[in-house]
């Protein structure tokens, strides 16, 4: 596991496009795996920055979300359907065959999960996935206690999960339970992982994934069996985190 050191939520999002439009360029048909929530928003705009001064082409690219909340319609607005088509699709012209989201309304959601598996397997595998990571060490939907071998499949979300996501919804309420995620061995398949970390709300998750041990209690943990991932973090979330331990991953 790799850290790069940047200042703020700012210099993170710039130095993560510059990354995804770099591994583009490398490979214009790449498959990229990406995330929704709060951490990869500077992100996609900063993408959009590149993509709208011609730097980078989009056409040929294939994405993969990492989730979607179970029995949320695909308009609701807090639906990472939604989130995606206007903060990602729309902007940077995506075709809707180029795009896929677990789909969280299906009758059925396990064949779901089976579909899912199946199409990113059809595509080649994931490229390059983007990941944030939740309070409690979650990775896409993968909760505290999740199988490491677990493969896309449908998650009781934890209370702080929820709560955490609350500020999205008008009441804690309106937060669903469920959730379809992609497993921890199915981000884990990814050739590269780019893992973004900002503001203090992070702080202690951060130096748990810096200096804790690899267990299932921490799914983000896992991480660090994995030979290509590069952690981007800012000034906020590496307050805690002790000199040597940074010295350690930052060579
Ligand atoms: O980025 P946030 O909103 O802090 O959430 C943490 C992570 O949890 C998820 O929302 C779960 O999907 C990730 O996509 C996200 O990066």
């Amino acid at each position: 596991m790799k850290l790069i050191r940047v200042t703020d939520r700012e210099a993170l999002s710039v130095h993560a496009a510059e990354m995804i439009a770099g591994k583009v360029q490398e490979k214009p048909d790449s498959v990229l795996g990406l995330a929704t929530g709060g951490t990869p928003e500077g992100t996609y705009q900063q993408l959009k920055k590149i993509y709208d001064r011609g730097g980078i082409d989009l056409s040929r690219v294939t994405t993969f979300n990492l989730d979607e909340y179970a029995g949320m319609p695909k308009e609701h607005p807090q639906s990472y359907h939604a989130y995606m088509q206007h903060k990602v699709f729309r902007p940077l012209q995506l075709r809707p065959e180029q795009t896929h989201l677990p789909n969280g309304t299906a009758d059925d959601l396990e064949q779901e999960c089976r579909r899912y598996e199946k199409h990113i397997a059809a595509a080649g595998g994931i490229d390059m996935q983007l990941l944030g990571i939740g309070e409690n060490g979650h990775i896409g939907f993968n909760e505290p206690g999740t199988s490491f071998s677990s493969r896309t499949h449908v998650i009781q979300l934890k209370p702080s999960t929820r709560e955490a996501n609350a500020r999205y919804f008008a009441t804690i309420e309106d937060v669903p339970e469920q959730a379809v995620t992609m497993g921890i061995e199915t981000i884990m398949e990814s050739r590269e992982i780019l893992l973004l970390v900002f503001g203090r709300r992070k702080k202690e998750a951060l130096l748990r994934l810096l200096e804790g041990e690899v267990q299932e209690d921490f799914p983000a943990s896992v991480l660090k069996k994995h030979s290509s991932v590069t952690v981007i973090a800012d000034e906020e979330a590496l307050a805690d985190v002790p000199a040597e331990v940074l010295r350690r991953f930052t060579g």
